[in-house]
Order: C-alpha cells, then sequence, then structure tokens
C-alpha cells in the first residue's frame, strides 16, 4: 500500500445467513480526501462502513487502513480512525466541553493537553458559548457538532461520518459542511455516507455508488455524471411548424441526434458541444427560426442515482 493511500477495502463480500450484502467491493482512498459512500436504502452501506471500522468481520477480502490490516492487525487499524454515531456522550447532564474533556482522556491525553484541545475543538465547530452548557439544552445540529467534536479529540487521521447531516436544517448542514471541509484541509481523511446527493456532489472528491452490496460506478462526481450522459441542449421553438428544419441545423452541428418534445429539440452536447451551440443559434437566427427558450443542462447526481440504481426489491 503506497503513502498516499489511506484506506484500501480489496474484494470484500460479506453475508447474512444466506444472503450476500456486500459483493466483492474494491476501492481505495487517498490520503485528505473525501470520499463519499452513496447507495439506496438496504445497498450494504452500513454494513461496509461496519467492516471498515473493525465492527463486523469481512467473510473474505481485505480492509487495510494506513497500511493496517483490520482483520490482522486490528488495534493497530482501530487507532487510525475516528467515527461519528458512535456513543459520543457519557451522560446529557454534563456540558459540551466535560465530555470533549473525557473523551479526551480515554484517548489518552494528559488533562492539560485534553483541556487545551477540547478549547481548540469547542471554537472550530462555533460551540464556544455554548461550551459550558449541559448537552441536553443542544439543539439537532449543535449536537452533531459536538459529536464529530468528539470523535476528533483523538485527533484521527481517518474519519468515517454516517450521514452526518441527516435530519438538519440548511444552514446546520452548510456548517457541518464547512467543519468537514476544514478538517481535509488539516490532511485528515474523511469517509461519508450519505442520502443527500448534493452533499456528495458538494464534498466528495471521489464516490463509490453501491446497489445490491455491488460497487455498480466510482470516480469524481463529474465522471459519474459523465457516465449518465454529460450535459444537454435544450432548445423551444417559438413556431412549431420549423421543428424538422432545426432538428437538422442542431444534428448536423453536433453531429448527434436530436429528439423532439412538442416543439422543442433536445440533444446531447458531449464534452467538446458546448462551442457548438454559438453556430446553432446563428444558423437559427439565419433561418429566421426564433426560439423561446434556451437551456444547457448539466447531469446532477440524482440523474446517475436513478439511471443507475435498482434500489430495495
Ligand atoms: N445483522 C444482519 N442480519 C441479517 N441481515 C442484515 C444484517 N445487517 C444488515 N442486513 C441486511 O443487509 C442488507 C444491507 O443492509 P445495510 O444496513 O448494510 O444497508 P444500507 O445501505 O446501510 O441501508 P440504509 O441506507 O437503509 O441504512 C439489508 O438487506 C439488510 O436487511
Amino acid at each position: 500500500m503506497d503513502s498516499d493511500t489511506a484506506i484500501k477495502v480489496t474484494d470484500v463480500q460479506k453475508s447474512f445467513a444466506q444472503k450476500q450484502v456486500v459483493r466483492d467491493i474494491s476501492f481505495t482512498v487517498k490520503r485528505g480526501e473525501i470520499f463519499g459512500l452513496l447507495g439506496p436504502n438496504g445497498a450494504g452501506k452500513t454494513t461496509l462502513i461496519k467492516m471498515m471500522t473493525t465492527l463486523l468481520r469481512p467473510d473474505q477480502g481485505n480492509i487495510m487502513l494506513n497500511g493496517y490490516s483490520t482483520a490482522k492487525q486490528s488495534q493497530l487499524a482501530r487507532r487510525q480512525f475516528g467515527v461519528t454515531g458512535q456513543a459520543t456522550a457519557i451522560d446529557q447532564d454534563l456540558s459540551a466541553r466535560e465530555n470533549l474533556l473525557i473523551f479526551g482522556q480515554l484517548n489518552g491525553l494528559s488533562s492539560k493537553d485534553a483541556r487545551a484541545r477540547a478549547a481548540e475543538l469547542l471554537t472550530d465547530f462555533d460551540l464556544i458559548n455554548s461550551a459550558d452548557q449541559a448537552l441536553e439544552t443542544f439543539s439537532g445540529g449543535m449536537r452533531r457538532r459536538s459529536d464529530l467534536a468528539v470523535s476528533l479529540i483523538g485527533q484521527p487521521n481517518i474519519l468515517f461520518l454516517d450521514e452526518p447531516t441527516t435530519g438538519l436544517d440548511p444552514r446546520t448542514r452548510t456548517q457541518m459542511w464547512q467543519a468537514i471541509q476544514n478538517l481535509v484541509a488539516t490532511g485528515s481523511t474523511v469517509f461519508l455516507t450519505t442520502q443527500y446527493l448534493e452533499e456528495a456532489d458538494r464534498l466528495a472528491d471521489h464516490i463509490a455508488l453501491i446497489d445490491h452490496g455491488k460497487l455498480i460506478a466510482l470516480g469524481t462526481p463529474d465522471d459519474l455524471k459523465q457516465q449518465v450522459g454529460g450535459m444537454q441542449l435544450r432548445l423551444t421553438l417559438s413556431d412549431s411548424s420549423r421543428v424538422a428544419q432545426a432538428q437538422t441545423i442542431i444534428q448536423t452541428s453536433l453531429n448527434q441526434p436530436a429528439s423532439i418534445s412538442n416543439q422543442t429539440l433536445i440533444a446531447p452536447l458531449g464534452s467538446t458541444g458546448i462551442q457548438a451551440v454559438t453556430t446553432i443559434l446563428n444558423q437559427l437566427q439565419g433561418a429566421s427560426i426564433a426560439i423561446s427558450n434556451l437551456k444547457i443542462e448539466s447531469p446532477s447526481l440524482d440523474d446517475v442515482f436513478f439511471k443507475m440504481t435498482v434500489g430495495k426489491n
């Protein structure tokens, strides 16, 4: 495993009873990146993350965290990461600061270092003004940020975030995104699962899409969007009698078929087709074909998700 690699998953399989829920999955996560794991309900995300965090053993295959095998060197592998979503508060009567101090000491920090690290995290996560309030008085967003702070107290090199923003309002979600981005800016590697495709699109450098336990796509958000067809041109004409003529102009310029829906022509632009849009518009104008609407649409990760996954059946 080279030194740029934080996580290496090789041919991992897991079955429960007779049912195979993770099938031969392999991928690599580079140091300092945000890697998103996506998939419909029941796809196997939680099972995979449990295997990566040593809570479950794969039936077959290998998982390495910073070069340590989760099966053969589980103690060392465990020291490489933090996880959110596990017991991150001992007692709701404790303040956020007290909670951080306890987890700091559990992680082997001296009380002086734990105090300093707690103050740093409370500031980073915008909790410093509520640091001495009991956790039970915290809103959902404050709790989530406090959980994230706790998972960072031992300065893990790799952080697993299982649905870090589920249920948060848009403002708090944006704050969490910022916190995650700040974290990777300091060199940590983040592995996250999310139900929000926009979140994966905004945050993730690479995405693995799984369905029915199988890896069905792997790449940057842009790679995945290209796989479902890239950008599209949608042109609506003012006069329906000119549709056939406009179709010829578009098809000739793009060298791609254009489909017709009422008065709207739709054609894939491909990677260089966007340059042809000016030519198309000039030719339409030259032929006195008026247009009432023009859109250049990028595919979204939603398109990728819907085209590539089937989900529970
Ligand atoms: N301990 C278990 N025993 C039996 N079947 C299980 C067990 N854990 C998970 N499964 C099954 O494995 C499949 C994958 O579940 P998993 O929780 O990994 O999916 P997921 O992608 O995390 O789904 P969700 O988005 O709904 O959380 C499901 O069909 C689930 O019912």
